[in-house]
Formats: C-alpha cells, structure tokens, sequence
C-alpha cells in the first residue's frame, strides 16, 4: 500500500466514550408471584434476583455467574404507591400488611459475555451485550391497579421521549445511553381460565412502546391437555381483545426457508410456556423437585424455556430492536411531533392539556412561527403557589420571589421527606426554566421573518429542555398528589386513634363506676 493510500491514522483511534457492544433492555412484568425472578435468574444462570422479602438471606446483586457482571445494582426507578414508599425497598411489615403496595418498577445494569479476568479467552468486545433488566413489582396486588398501568406505560414513554430529546439536540452527548425497552415479557398467571381484564389492560398500554411476549408461568400447574387448552385460550383473548403482541411472522419474499421454518414453529409455540427454578441439581443443571420425581427445566418437552432464552438472545433480539426503533419509536415520533404542530390549530380551547407551560404543546407557535407565543407562558406555571390549571393569571416576577423567599423560610425539618423531594423538584423546574429563558429569550424576539433555519435551530435546542420540563411537571403533579393522599391516611389514623382514645376513656369511666358501685353497696351491706 502506498502512502498517500494510507489512511489517516485518526481514522483508527476509537473513541474513548463509546463502548462498543450492543445495547439491550428488557421488561419483565406482570402479576406478583408468577416467577418473573426465577426467570431473570434463569435466564443469566444466576442468583442476582431475590424473591420477595428475602433480601437479608442472599447476596443480591453479586452474580454467580463469571459471564455475567452487575454494573449498576438493582435500583428503583420509578414508583407510585399511596403511602409514597416504594414497595419493593420496604421490608415486610405486619401493621403495613394491609395496605396497598402501589407499583414498584426496578433496572438492573448488567454486562453479558467477556469476562477475561477469569482467565477466559480473550473474547470480542462487539459481542458485549449491555443488559438493562427492568421488573415490575406489585402488578394485580393492588384493589385498583389503574396506575400500575399509569406507571409502567408513563416509564416506557419517558424512555422514548429521552431519545427523542437527545435526536433534537445539535451537539449530541457522546455517553448518551438508550434505555428505550426492546422487549417485555407478560407474566401469564396460570389459572386455567384465559386472560384476565389486568393482562388485557397491561399488555395493550405497554404494547405502544415495546415488543409485547406473553408467557404461560409456572407451567408446570397444567397437565398437557389443559396446557394445549389454556394456550389456546390465551390465543383467542388476545386476539379477540386485540391485543398487539409480538408475531412471529414470515415474510415468504424476504426471509429464507430456515428462518420461514424457525417462525412458523415459534408462531406455533406461543404463548411460550415456561417452568423455572432456584434448585440445581449436582450437575449444575436447574431442576424442580417434585414429591413424585425432578424435572429439568430445560426439557423442550414440558418447558419452552431453552427456546424463549434462543429467541430473547439468539434469533429475534436484532429484531425486537429493530421493531423498537423503526416501528414503535418512529410512529411515536411523528405522533408526538405532529401532535406539536397541530396543537396550534386546535386552539386554545383544547382540554387536553391544560397547562400555559413549556410544553410540547406550546412548540407549535415555535414551529409554526419560529417564536413562543409569549415568552410570560414559560413562567407562568412556575410560581410554587400557583395551582395547576389556573394559567390565566398573570406571572408577577417580584411576588414569583416573593413567594420563593417565604417557601425557603419553611422550617425544613418540619418537611416530611415527600415535601422536601417535591421543593426540591420545584427548585429544578425553576432553574430549568431559568435557563431555559436565558437561552430563547434572545432567539425568540419578536421576529416574524425568522429564517427557517433559526426556527428548526430554535427547535432543536429547546426541545430536549421542554420534554425534560414536562416530566418534571409529572413528577411534581405525583409528588404533590401522593403528598395528599399521606396526609389523607395520616389524618385518617389521627381520627381513629382519637376515636380509640375516647372508647379508653369511657371504658375507664365505667370501670371507676363500677368500683364506686361496688364499695358503695359492700359499705351498705356492712
Ligand atoms: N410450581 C412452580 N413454582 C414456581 C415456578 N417458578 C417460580 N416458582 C415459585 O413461585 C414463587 C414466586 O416466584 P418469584 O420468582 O419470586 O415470582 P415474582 O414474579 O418475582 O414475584 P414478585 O417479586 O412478588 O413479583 C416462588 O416460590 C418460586 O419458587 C414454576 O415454574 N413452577
């Protein structure tokens, strides 16, 4: 080669920042107690997930398995429980025993494959697989579960709306990590009787924003007459309630012989049914032990497990996130920019959201106009005092400090901790917005011969700021609502309490009574 041929030598130089590997999340949701962490145990051959309250007895989060690494341990990343504790952090709790659990949803940070501390081979970096494993914790344990659906949908959305920002952005972040969901696997409980209102429910809002596969739990509960029923069951509410799950589909154009073979066998096998467990046996192998014998639970022939762990790792994963990012994500996308644009021509009478803040919807006077309507909608909402939907008023930025100042002077330790998070949160929004003013006010100028490249510039920049201002606002709106409902609860128990107060007292009254009675009429008879 010669060389003026050879190319310059930064053309080698990998950057630093990006690590290479493929980046893969997967969900894990459904009822409790359906097996999701024996299956996440069982899909890494390893024991990171406890069962639920057994977090003293395990060493959570150290794996057992050299080819798995935790990066990141299992967090809470998101919650909504109406006492405000998650769930899955507190430890069992009789007097809280009857209270509802709300939903907790956790990620685990995992690194798959290439373990060369262990003396392995040396093994290729792209082949790293960089594993996000989400679970839900409380599904159907709640007497409503409308915002466990609330909860796990707005999550998966959140992760959308966190590409979408990073796209908008000119300088994009180098360490930017996509956590959207490739995958989530339904919790089928195996009752025998199809599905239920819940999975309905569950699988059609999450089945916008990820790839939907149902599973049969615990299939070992059927014999296999009831499990070809069952599944056949399954079948026909999911399509009967038009549930938008995963399809093995062949496409006799495109796709080869093999793979036309490997889907229709897979369409064939669904909902995959699976049997997991914590028990190996001196092989090494995971068994279930029954009082009439031990199975494996890799036997194809009464698990689908070896083949869903093939699909989830092996055949499809390429095409879940395939799925992800150029069906579910693309149409999120233009509805959500569209919504953008149409907002404007609705008008303002729209209901839908009813908040003057910086919102998306406020984007579509910067889209159609290359400026916000005015630049007082951005503060409008800000002022702590300010109840939500009352936009009309009128920001008042010296009675706006006002009311900052008075807020600081509240005594912080009489703050219970749900208070102090959702101060500081108000304080965010309100450097946010600080910046956010800082950086359009000079953009924005009433301009209307704003040149088309500014405007799409003036986007670019600001929507990332926007859809991080929105989800603030959410968090705010559920910090303050579960705010409400401890002090609901608390004032609840104070009324009990003093109810129980008062029936001691009475009871004690009578009690004296009595021993007045008593020494009276032992006085008397004397
Ligand atoms: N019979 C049977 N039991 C199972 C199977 N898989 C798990 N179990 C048991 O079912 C119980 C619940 O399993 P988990 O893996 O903790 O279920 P989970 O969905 O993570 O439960 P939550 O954390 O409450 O949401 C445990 O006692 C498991 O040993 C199975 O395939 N068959």
């Amino acid at each position: 080669m010669s060389a003026t041929s050879t190319p310059p030598m930064n053309l080698f130089r990998r950057k630093k920042e990006h690590r290479r590997g493929i980046t893969y999340t997967m969900l894990l949701c459904g009822p409790a107690g359906t097996g999701k962490s024996s299956f996440a145990n069982n899909l890494l051959e390893t024991n990171i997930f406890p069962h639920k309250y057994q977090y003293a007895e395990t060493g959570a989060n150290i794996s057992s398995n050299p080819d798995v690494k935790v990066v990141a341990p299992t967090k809470v990343v998101s919650f909504n429980s109406k006492n405000g504790i998650p769930s899955y952090i507190s430890e069992f709790d009789p007097m809280r025993a009857s209270l509802e659990p709300g939903i907790t949803i956790t990620s685990t940070s995992l690194e798959l494959g290439g373990n060369k501390d262990q003396g392995k081979q040396e093994t290729n970096e792209d082949d790293t697989v960089f594993f996000n494993l989400i679970m839900t914790h409380g599904v159907g344990e709640n007497l409503d579960d409308t915002l466990c659906f609330e909860e796990v949908t707005s999550y998966l959305e959140q992760q959308f709306d966190i590409v979408l920002a990073e796209e908008t952005r000119i300088k994009r972040n180098p360490r930017f990590e996509d956590t959207r969901v490739h995958v989530a696997l339904y919790f089928i409980e195996p009752t025998g009787h199809g599905l239920r209102e819940i999975d309905v429910e569950l699988m059609k809002s999450i089945s916008k924003y990820t790839n939907v596969l149902p599973i049969i739990s615990r299939a070992d509960s059927f014999t296999k007459e009831e499990l070809i029923q069952f599944r056949k069951g399954i079948m026909l509410d999911l399509e009967k309630f038009n549930v938008p799950i995963f399809k093995f589909e062949v496409d006799p154009e495109d796709d080869d012989l093999e793979s036309i073979e490997e889907n229709q066998a897979l369409a064939s096998l669904q909902p995959f049914a699976i049997i997991t467990s914590d028990t190996k046996n001196s092989e090494g192998k995971y068994v279930r032990e029954y009082p009439w014998g031990v199975i494996s639970i890799d036997d194809s022939k009464i698990s689908d497990l070896k083949v869903l762990k093939n699909v989830l790792f092996g055949s499809h994963l390429q095409e879940f996130k395939d799925t992800t990012q150029n069906l579910l994500y693309e149409n999120y996308r233009s509805e959500k920019l569209s919504s953008v644009a149409n907002t404007e021509e609705i008008g303002p009478s729209s209901t839908k959201r009813q908040s003057n803040a910086p919102s998306l919807s406020n984007f579509a006077s910067l889209i159609n106009t290359g400026q916000f309507n005015s630049s007082q909608t951005l503060a409008n909402n800000l002022r702590p005092d300010t109840p939500r939907n009352q936009v009309s008023e009128r920001f008042n930025e010296n009675e706006y400090e006002g009311n900052r100042e008075h807020d600081s002077t509240t005594n912080e330790q009489e703050m219970s901790p749900v208070r102090q998070m959702g101060q500081e949160i108000k304080q965010e929004n309100e450097n946010l917005i600080r910046s956010i003013k800082s950086e359009s006010s000079p953009k924005f100028m009433n301009s209307p011969d704003l040149p088309e490249r500014t405007k799409l510039r003036n986007i670019s920049e600001t929507v990332p700021y926007v859809l991080r201002h929105e989800r603030i606002l959410a968090r705010q709106q559920k910090l303050e609502e579960l705010e409400a409902q401890s002090a609901k609860e608390l004032q609840k128990r104070i009324q009990e309490l003093e109810k129980k107060a008062h029936e001691l007292k009475l009871r004690e009254r009578l009690i004296n009574q009595n021993k007045i009675n008593d020494s009276s009429s032992s006085i008397n008879s004397l």
